[in-house]
């Protein structure tokens, strides 16, 4: 019979296992899925720019490209999922901020009001999200399979700065283009009286959501800030949610 202290090493082996096993798996998971999310940005880039060049305007443009726009950006919730299970080390509610705030201003805004979907506004941010996630999915693939371009981390931890406040620009201009149409049409709202006794305004959730963005949007800016620190700078950054 195996004493105690060889009891131990057999389970710490097994554990030690397991554990290995399991980052395996993550590594492979998230290898395939920032591969996956890289291509299919860099396919929303090349349709955009396809889309300009033979029509010669932005109008339409949205259109052509909101199916992929939706499913790729939808998919990004899995995210959230990463951060909780502890296979990316980030922060579960930046993460969590983030890709709710660009899945509300596709399906909650920018998909669910036509008259909007040309305006200027939706172009900007459609290109800053577009320059933002191949640098971001194409960073932790080339990190994963530890080949990282130098130019690559550069762009990663630099783009924001001025990238971060043209997106939100870009949402909080569209998101006002969308109210007067929101006033108008009282869509998504619940008027008194109703079988629920409950009452609720979109337009003033809109005006709501664009307040948030006061403190919120710089929680997320400082903490690409930090995170900049910590890779370009080499940093010891401690995340308080972490
Ligand atoms: C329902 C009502 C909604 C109401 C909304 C209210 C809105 C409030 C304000 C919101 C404003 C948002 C505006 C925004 O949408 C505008 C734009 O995005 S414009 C474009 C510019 N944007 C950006 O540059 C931000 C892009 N997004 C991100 O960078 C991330 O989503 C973010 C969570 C913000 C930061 O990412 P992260 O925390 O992961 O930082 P790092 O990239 O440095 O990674 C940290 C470590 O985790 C590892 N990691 C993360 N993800 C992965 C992955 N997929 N695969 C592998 N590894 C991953 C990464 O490698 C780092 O690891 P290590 O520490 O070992 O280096």
């Amino acid at each position: 019979m195996a004493s105690s202290e060889e009891d131990g090493t057999v389970e710490e082996k097994e554990n030690n296992n397991k554990r290995r096993t399991k980052s395996a798996l993550a590594t492979a998971w998230l290898t395939f899925y920032n591969i996956a999310m890289t291509a299919g940005w860099l396919v929303l880039a090349i349709a955009m720019m396809r889309f300009y060049i033979q029509k010669g305007t932005t109008k339409g443009l949205y259109r052509s490209i909101a199916r992929t726009l939706k499913f790729f950006q939808t998919v990004a919730l899995v995210e959230v999922g990463h951060c909780a299970i502890g296979i990316v080390r980030t922060s579960v509610i930046v993460t969590g901020v983030q890709v709710c705030s660009r899945i509300f201003m596709i399906w909650f805004v920018t998909n669910s009001i036509r008259q909007i979907q040309s305006e200027e506004s939706v172009i900007l941010f459609l290109v800053v999200w577009t320059m933002t996630e191949i640098t971001r999915y194409s960073y932790y693939t080339f990190n994963l399979l530890h080949h990282l371009p130098y130019f690559i981390k550069w762009a990663r931890y630099n783009l924001f700065i001025v990238l971060y406040p043209l997106g939100v620009i870009g949402e909080l201009m569209t998101i006002y283009a969308a109210l007067p149409f929101v006033r108008r049409s009282g869509m998504y709202s619940m008027r008194l009286p109703n079988k629920y006794n409950v009452s609720f305004d979109y337009y003033y959730c809109l005006i709501i959501v664009m307040l948030s963005y006061i403190p919120l949007f710089p929680q997320l800016f400082f903490h690409m800030l930090r995170q900049r620190r910590r890779v370009l700078h080499g940093e010891v950054i401690v995340e308080k949610d972490d």
